[in-house]
């Protein structure tokens, strides 16, 4: 009774309006008798070309939507990458590049097999053909005459199938132009904010989008959880109350945070920083992953067709070993010189040039996010450990990549185009120097997860069940990645969608029985 006489009371509250946040927000509102407050920290993307127009993503990376977390000194990478995390409505979808793959099904086999019971690849396919989101290949008119000789040339060096739709069946290796989640007639997104919440933002009163409102601790009762309490714009401090649920989509960094900040997490960690503890829970913040990258750089001849739909366009799966379960090796090709940390080291940016990017689908390195202050708003160290692997597999897959990269650069359609490698530079060539240069430039493709995964209920060191309930407390679920137990092969937005239409499912269900978190 009392929870309902407060003036702020929804049936759900959803903490970050971002990739899986969007998308619950928008499924629960189906509903017209079901209430949801989604609390997100950033503005409106509505009506902003800056957010909404693809091509543009670059341009907001460091800038005032974007939280742009450091990482700690990291001894075998590079301790300058800065991650970039979208503050604005549709979150990280809303400044990424939409490159959209359906994860493997061996990603979700994997998911399952370490204690996710019911995420398997065969439930999981519905949630694919449940998105709203326009999932195309790159248009003709966006398809340019360099990158389209990229495919040419990597078909002519390596033993792997051009594709074209890379989610039209699963795949081990291959190369062609990606499928994208966005509107090639003007370039526009089709991010999580542009397909499930415009639509019905202003139609629906039962949806509450409280914006530049920042979650900062979660209002606990014993092991349940009755809400978040939160800073508006104009500064005023309110508690945000939940009927039913609290949704936590915070994403893989921000998610572990508000736990952290609210004493849900590992005893030690949180005693020695002051903070009372509510819920010893030491999975919090461990299993920190990523897909790190590296990059070799060409000067081309001259300038190069204008048409793109993002600059990254198309890409390469290779799987090096034949046992390997999906690819072990992927590629992007950037059709600009992306020489942001190059430069570093004192190499050139070229007048004209394009990049390959060699990633590591699935590395070894795990990593951990953890506060440094009980200061709300201290950013929270992320220690990727990257390249930190016992037999250097992370390490030596970069090395491989270049080694690759170089030899499609020079096969034929592409090597006509390509003046001189930049970097690493030609004469760099043995393998602990290709090294030294793959960790030293190394970038991040964005894709941060893990960090409050999923697992068996008895797993100690899982913090969500496989329903999505924070072990140990009632009323609280986390969608987003920070879920994910393991790292999908693939770029994971897609993924993060599904677990959005799934959470959206799991509620609905708990709540259909009955039941709550
Ligand atoms: C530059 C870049 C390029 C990328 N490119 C691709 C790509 O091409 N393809 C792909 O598959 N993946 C890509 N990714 C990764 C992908 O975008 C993310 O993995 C995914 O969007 C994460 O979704 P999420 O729901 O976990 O978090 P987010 O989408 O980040 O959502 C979190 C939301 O919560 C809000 N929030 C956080 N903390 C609080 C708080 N305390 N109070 C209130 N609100 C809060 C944020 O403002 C944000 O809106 C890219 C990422 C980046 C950064």
């Amino acid at each position: 009774m009392h929870q309902d006489t407060h003036p702020h009371t929804y049936d759900y509250v959803v903490i970050g309006g971002g990739t899986a946040g969007s998308v619950i927000a928008a499924r629960l509102t189906e509903n017209p008798d079901v209430t949801v407050a989604v609390i997100e920290g950033g503005p409106s993307d509505v009506g902003r070309d800056d957010v909404l127009t693809l091509r543009r993503w670059m341009g907001l990376l460091g800038g005032e939507l974007d939280y742009d977390y450091p990482t700690t000194e990291q001894p075998r990478g590079n301790s300058h990458i800065r991650h970039s995390r979208a503050r604005v409505l549709g979150g990280c979808s809303s400044h990424n590049t939409l490159i959209a793959f359906k994860p493997l099904p061996s990603d979700w086999d994997e998911w399952e097999a370490s204690g996710a019971k019911g995420w398997g690849s065969v439930p999981m396919e519905a949630y694919y053909a449940r998105l709203k989101n326009n999932i195309v290949p790159v248009d003709e008119k966006d398809r340019n005459a360099i990158a389209r000789d990229f495919v040419d040339a990597a078909l002519n060096t390596l033993d792997v199938p051009r594709v074209e739709g890379f989610n039209k069946k699963p795949f081990n290796d291959g190369v062609g132009f990606f499928d994208l989640a966005y509107h090639p007639e003007n370039n526009k997104r089709s991010s999580a904010s542009v397909a499930y919440l415009h639509p019905v933002m202003d139609e629906r009163p039962n949806l509450h989008v409280f914006l530049e409102t920042w979650a900062h601790k979660l209002e606990l009762d014993g092991t349940r959880a009755e809400g978040v309490h939160v800073r508006t714009k104009d500064g005023e401090e309110l508690l945000v109350r939940a009927r039913r649920e609290v949704l936590l989509c915070a994403g893989a960094v921000d998610s572990p945070r508000l736990l952290l900040h609210s004493g849900v997490g590992p005893r030690a960690d949180l005693e020695a920083l002051g903070i009372p503890v509510a819920h010893d829970l030491p999975g919090v913040g461990e299993n920190l992953l990523d897909h790190p990258e590296s990059v070799i750089v060409w000067e081309t001849n001259g300038p190069i067709p204008e048409n793109s739909a993002m600059d990254s366009d198309a890409g390469l799966f290779v799987r090096r070993d034949p046992e390997h379960a999906g690819p072990d090796l992927m590629f992007h090709f950037y059709q600009i010189p992306f020489t942001d940390n190059p430069e570093r080291l004192g190499y050139r940016r070229p007048a004209h040039g394009v990049s390959m990017t060699p990633n590591i689908p699935k590395p070894k390195s795990r990593g951990r996010l953890f506060l440094t202050s009980a200061d709300p708003s201290v950013k929270p160290a992320l220690d990727f450990r990257y390249f930190t692997d016992d037999d250097d597999y992370d390490g030596r897959t970069l090395v491989d990549g270049i080694r690759i990269a170089r030899e499609i650069a020079k096969t034929e359609p592409l090597a006509g185009w390509l003046k001189r490698e930049v970097c690493p530079g030609p004469d760099i060539t043995g393998d602990e120097e290709l090294s030294e240069y793959a960790r030293k430039v190394a970038h991040t493709v964005y894709h941060p997860a893990g960090t409050c995964r999923m697992g068996a209920p008895d797993d100690p060191l899982a913090v969500v069940d496989p329903e999505l309930r924070i072990r140990g407390l009632d009323g609280i679920r986390i969608a987003d990645a920070s879920v994910f137990p393991t790292m999908t092969a693939v770029n994971p937005m897609i993924g993060v969608l599904m677990v959005g239409e799934k959470a959206a499912d799991l509620v609905g269900a708990a709540h259909a029985s009955g039941g709550a978190a």
